[in-house]
């Protein structure tokens, strides 16, 4: 039976990704087609609606800050810590969503408001791949539309969608939200006619006060030009959380994107897990020819087990995804501390370090996953 898509919103704080969460949830509900619902931002107050897995339940927001946050107020990576229990506990969720999925029609994730933390990070990627591996996923990127009127928080708006699709190689909306105030129409304009952005920028650099210098226009000139390819790879949807409007074009980028996923990410997809698995044939039959040879080598002489070396009992076992993560000092970019994360015995076909290894090794990763839609553009000939 196919899989449900996964629906993951993404987007800055104040975009509306929960307002928008609850309007999808409300019209698949009207059309008792009800969704089942993730949320794994820890610092939402308000969740308004029935959600069947919260990371709320797993992970005390305020005790996760106090414990792990260091005093240097210049660290701003607060929502680091939490992204790594997110990481931890990917499986547990996976292993629900899979067990629902007979039953649902869609899954829906919201994610943390501090965007940079969850799509950055190495355990953000962990989970993104996590759940791509098991469901046809497709982001929605939420933008706030009254506050992208200019052109620069457009363009830097769109720099951040670009940075995301690059980093998760997945399908993705783009989704114009807050419409019934401000129509999106100037903005999907920006978009297809490059004249008509030059425009904007001449206009509004008449009307500054000198500001929006001629290198601040020229250099979004030149940024204009490379986004436009970009654009060719997204879906656009203007819509309005609150009034509803245009939910059902968004549900049809939504099918449209799933077919995206299963043409060119799936495909990808099993070539690299198949990979993985003959990697980690092959690695095992190495490990047992070596220790063939060392009972070979070390013949009738017993081994005294060192002393040093037995397996801790009061290792914490990861059960749960609350008591799942502790060793967190993690981990954007670049960061090595994996080792207490050795687990894993749980679902999956590999180790929470070996996917800490491609997250943290964007060209291994490359090889894993290579060539899916977004991929085969960025390696294509030009
Ligand atoms: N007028 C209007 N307001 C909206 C719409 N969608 C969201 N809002 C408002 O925008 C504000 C932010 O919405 P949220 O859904 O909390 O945004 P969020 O992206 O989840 O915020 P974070 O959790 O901080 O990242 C709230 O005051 C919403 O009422 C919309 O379509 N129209």
């Amino acid at each position: 039976m196919a899989q449900p898509p996964a629906i993951m919103v993404v987007g800055m704080a104040g975009s509306g990704k929960t307002t928008f969460m609850q309007r999808l949830n409300a019209h698949l509900h009207e059309k008792k087609e009800p969704p089942y619902i993730v949320n794994l931002d820890p610092a939402v107050k308000n969740v308004p609606f029935d959600r069947h897995i919260d990371i709320r339940d797993s992970v005390n927001y305020k005790q996760v800050m106090k414990q792990y946050v260091p005093s240097d107020p210049s660290v701003k990576v607060r929502g680091l810590p939490v992204v790594v229990r997110l990481a931890n506990g990917i499986d547990q969720v996976i292993g629900i969503l899979e067990k629902r999925a007979p039953t649902i029609s869609r899954i829906l994730v919201d994610t943390p408001g501090q965007i940079e933390c969850f799509v950055w990070s190495a355990s953000g990627a962990i989970v993104t791949d996590a759940l791509a591996s098991s469901f046809p996923t497709v982001l929605a990127y939420v933008i706030d539309t009254p506050r992208t009127t200019s052109t620069s928080t457009f363009m830097s708006n769109m720099l951040y969608a670009c940075s995301i699709l690059y980093k998760t190689k997945l399908p993705m909306i783009i989704v114009f939200n807050k419409t019934d105030v401000q129509d999106a129409a100037f903005a999907k304009e920006w978009m297809t006619d490059f004249e008509a952005f030059q425009a904007a920028l001449r206009q509004e650099e008449e009307k500054e006060d000198g500001s929006n210098s001629g290198y601040m226009s020229s250099l979004m000139n030149s940024m204009s030009l490379m986004l436009d390819e970009f654009y060719n790879h997204l879906d656009v949807v203007s819509v309005s959380s609150m009034t509803g409007a245009g939910i059902d074009d968004f549900f049809k980028a939504v099918d449209s994107k799933v077919e995206e996923y299963k043409k060119d990410y799936l495909p990808e997809l099993e070539k690299a897990r198949k990979e993985r698995e003959e990697k980690k044939k092959d690695d095992q039959n190495e490990q047992l020819d070596r220790l063939m040879s060392d009972m070979k080598m070390s013949g009738s002489t017993s081994r005294k087990p060192k002393k040093d070396v037995k397996i801790s009992a009061s290792e914490p076992e990861i059960d749960t995804l609350s008591d799942a993560a502790d060793s967190d000092d993690e981990l954007m970019e670049g960061d090595q501390d994996v080792e207490d994360n050795t687990n894993d015995g749980r679902m999956g076909d590999d180790s929470l370090v070996d996917r800490y290894e491609r997250a943290l090794h964007p060209d291994g990763r490359q090889d894993d996953v290579a060539d899916e839609s977004f991929m085969r553009y960025l390696n294509a000939p030009r």
